[in-house]
């Protein structure tokens, strides 16, 4: 399932980091904003059970958090920001982290680091990444968390390409995709059009 988060303040957001005019602080910061927002619709439908305390007028039953603890996975380099920001609104949430890059010439992923949280099994999986491109490396990703146990895995990303969104849903059906928008297609680099650049090089001033 692909959703869309087309919410007016992710859009603007978007756009402004879209703009090639746009400084790496700046597009540090709103890279984490929209992740925030993103994160809002991709935990809509964690379950909530019920706690009994007193506010200060009267006792009663309030709704917390009840289902699946959190993960919540960054792909490096690009989705360190996505889980540090997201971390803000559900500290609790173990992080792991997988070490991916995209060799320029043949567009398939190398992996070079992974660890992940020992229970990830019983826990509701964030994966994040900015970029979902060719989804070669999301679709790597994905694979490396199931080998590692993980069963309820969503795959969150700032701007997907269609050739991107088609291979994870081939190579992994059961992993819900949110992201900010859907973008034309490919360039002859792989990079997304109109797409944002090298999001991993916009975040950390590299290149
Ligand atoms: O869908 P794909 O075609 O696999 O491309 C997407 C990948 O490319 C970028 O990472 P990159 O390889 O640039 O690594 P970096 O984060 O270290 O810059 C991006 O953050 C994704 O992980
Ligand atoms: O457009 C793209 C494609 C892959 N990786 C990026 O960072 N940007
Ligand atoms: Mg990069």
């Amino acid at each position: 399932m692909l959703t869309t988060v087309d919410h007016p303040l992710i859009q603007h957001k978007l756009s402004l980091m879209r703009d090639a005019r746009t400084g790496v602080k700046e597009f540090r910061e709103l890279a984490g904003e929209v992740s925030l927002l993103l994160a809002y619709e991709a935990m809509r439908d964690l379950e909530l059970t019920s706690a009994r305390f007193a506010t200060p007028v009267v006792e009663g039953e309030f709704p917390v958090l009840g289902g699946k603890k959190l993960a919540l996975v960054a792909l490096l380099r690009a989705g360190l920001v996505m889980t540090e920001a997201i971390t803000g609104l559900v500290p609790a949430a173990k992080v792991g982290h997988i070490g991916m890059y995209r060799d320029p010439q043949t567009l398939t992923p190398v992996t070079y680091y992974s660890k992940l949280p020992g229970d990830i099994a019983a826990r509701q999986v964030f994966l994040t990444d900015p970029m979902l491109a060719t989804g070669g490396s999301a679709v790597a990703a994905l694979s490396t968390l199931k080998e590692a146990g993980a069963k309820q895995i969503k795959l969150m990303c700032i701007l997907a390409a269609p050739e991107g969104v088609a291979a994870v849903r081939e190579a992994h059906p059961d992993v819900p995709i949110l992201t900010a928008a859907l973008d034309d297609g490919l360039n002859d680099h792989g990079y997304i059009v109109p797409g944002l650049g090298d999001a991993g090089d916009r975040i950390y001033g590299t290149k």
